[in-house]
């Protein structure tokens, strides 16, 4: 049966972690992290982004994220802790969804921008 994005979003939100802002800022101060920033380029020029973030949006993903495409951003490591996060949490959720198919372990949805910014987390111009 076809699947609606009520859906593909209920499957990806039980199968990727949600961490609160809280729980994202620990996990970023430990260090070792790649944090991912899902939006499209017009919305990360309007706000800046999470300090550190690289802005890979969603449609690129998959080439970003794959070894074997010629699109690969070598900070992509399949053994990385990654942090997704959107405006919302819909797309860093599906997109934590596509990471793990592609066999990244440690995955996490840190939800949204605004969230992040709101709990204190810093930011930097895009
Ligand atoms: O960014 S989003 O969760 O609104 S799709």
């Amino acid at each position: 049966m076809a699947k609606n994005v009520k859906d593909l979003l209920a499957e990806a939100n039980s199968a990727v972690q949600k961490l609160s802002p809280t729980e994202a800022a620990e996990k970023m101060r430990s260090g070792d992290v790649l944090i991912v920033d899902v939006r499209d380029p017009t919305e990360v020029q309007q706000t800046g982004k999470i300090k550190g973030a690289v802005n890979v949006s969603r449609g690129m993903l998959e080439f970003r994220a794959d070894p074997e495409s010629q699109y690969h951003n070598p900070a992509f490591q399949k053994d990385k802790t990654v942090l997704l996060h959107c405006a919302s949490g819909g797309r860093s959720a599906l997109a934590g969804k596509t990471l793990q198919d592609m066999g990244y372990t440690a995955v996490f949805n840190i939800g949204g921008f605004k969230e992040l910014v709101d709990a204190g987390i810093d930011t930097e111009p895009a």
